[in-house]
């Protein structure tokens, strides 16, 4: 059984609900998940893990969560080589430009994308809950 981490931030909810869709996904494949925020996640249990997907917003300016999440991800950033990744999250009036740079960062810490990143404007809707699931199943699988 495939052991994955659900590691997000979200101030308003958009991410998530974005989070339990791809957990959800995750388990209906049969996996082990934790659904965590960043400020509850440990850097170091990556090592333990089989796959972890990640959710932030597109925050600052096109910029991930720089108070809880980026020092999450940046503690992350060394364990990534070879770890197979997910990433998702919501943005407001941009064009992805977060999530394009996030995904670059990623690749270049080795990680091996699960399958292509899930975002959406605003709060997800059903075509947006359908994808996470379908990430959280790509990542477990
Ligand atoms: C301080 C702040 C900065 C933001 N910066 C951006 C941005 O650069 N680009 C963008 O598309 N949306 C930006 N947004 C909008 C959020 O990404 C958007 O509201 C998102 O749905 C929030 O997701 P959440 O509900 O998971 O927190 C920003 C929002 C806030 C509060």
């Amino acid at each position: 059984m495939a052991k994955i981490a659900v590691v997000y931030w979200s101030g308003t909810g958009n991410t998530e609900a974005m989070a339990a869709a791809v957990a959800d996904g995750a388990r209906d494949v049969g996996a082990e998940v934790t659904l965590v925020t960043a400020s509850a996640f440990d850097a170091a249990r990556l090592d333990e893990l089989d796959g972890v997907a990640f959710g932030c917003p597109s925050m600052g300016c096109e910029q991930l969560e720089e108070s809880e999440f980026e020092p999450l991800f940046a503690a992350c950033e060394g364990r990534l080589q070879g770890k197979r990744l997910a990433l998702f999250g919501s943005y407001g009036w941009g064009d992805g430009e977060w999530m394009r740079s996030w995904e670059e960062t990623c690749r270049g810490d080795g990680a091996v994308l699960a399958d292509g990143p899930v975002i959406c404007q605003g709060s997800p809707d059903e075509d947006t809950l359908t994808a996470c699931r379908a990430l959280g199943a790509a990542l477990a699988g």
